[in-house]
């Protein structure tokens, strides 16, 4: 291997995203643990004391996660219902601080999921031209992009109708499409193709291994194993907030489908 080559290979395994022993806590106000409700007796004394019910209560979400990303991966994120997966992808898109533990990201993470802030009551059009203009684009890219981004979105004739009219998989589709117009370092998606039809995921699993080999960081959370295992080159499967399996896709899944 010559010099230029051993240089090429450790770009191509530069980490983009590290996440170290990380907990995520989130704290629900006006609910009280079962074990703060307690019993009879200590409900009577804070009666006595004048104390109302206990107000909130913990949910440990994230416990103890640490992996390393690097230029170039697609990880897919799978996992049982509340396992953690969207709670970890919040996290690392910066949305959720650390309750312990750290991310470091290299670059800027954007996280595409389906809940993604677009107006409901502006058009599609509108939607796409703010989108791109907050994901940082120039008025000369958003032309450039703009009829791409609506033939990739396949929305048709409604991209001049409110968004409040589209269907959910419609409006999925738009914010993949605004959100992969652009190459991003770390980019995250939470179940946006979960919507689409199939025509749609192919497309968006093309668009997908392109910003990998643009050597940018995907993040796929998903239910369907069969995109995450043509989609990605590496899954982890959290169980219970913590980190079960970390491998290639065949065999993270065959290990989460015989759990
Ligand atoms: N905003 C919140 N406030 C309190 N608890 C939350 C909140 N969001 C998630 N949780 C809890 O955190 C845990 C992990 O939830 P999370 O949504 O990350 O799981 P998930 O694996 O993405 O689930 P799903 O597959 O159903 O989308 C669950 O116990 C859930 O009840």
């Amino acid at each position: 291997m010559t010099e230029q080559e051993k240089q090429e290979r450790k770009a191509e395994r530069r980490p983009t995203v590290i996440v170290d022993d990380l907990h995520i806590v989130y704290r629900v106000y006006g609910a009280a643990s079962e074990h703060e409700k307690g019993n009879a007796a200590s409900a009577l004394m804070r009666i006595v004391r004048r104390q109302g019910r206990p107000q909130m209560t913990e949910v440990h979400a994230v416990k103890g996660v640490s992996f390393v990303a690097y230029h170039g991966d697609a990880i897919g994120v799978i996992g049982r219902n509340g396992s953690g997966k969207s709670t970890l992808l919040r996290a690392i898109a910066g949305l959720l601080p650390p309750h312990s533990g750290a991310v470091y990201t290299d670059g800027q993470p954007s996280l595409v999921g389906v809940n993604a802030a677009l107006m409901r009551d502006l058009t599609g059009e509108r939607n796409i031209v703010l989108g791109c203009y907050a994901m940082g684009l120039t008025q000369q890219q958003v032309k450039e992009k703009y009829d791409d981004i609506v033939d990739f979105s396949g929305i048709g004739k409604f991209i001049n109708l409110p968004m409040r009219t589209y269907s959910s998989g419609m409006g999925a589709r738009l914010r993949f499409a605004i959100a992969s117009a652009k190459s991003h370092d770390v980019m995250l998606i939470d179940e946006a193709l979960a919507t689409g039809d199939r025509e749609f995921k192919r497309k968006s699993q093309k668009r997908i291994k392109q910003m990998r080999e643009e050597a940018g960081t995907v993040f796929l959370v998903a239910h369907n194993l069969d995109v995450i295992e043509e989609t990605c080159n590496r899954v982890i499967w959290l169980h219970d907030g913590k980190i079960r399996m970390d491998g290639d896709p065949h065999t993270v899944i065959e290990a989460y489908n015989n759990a």
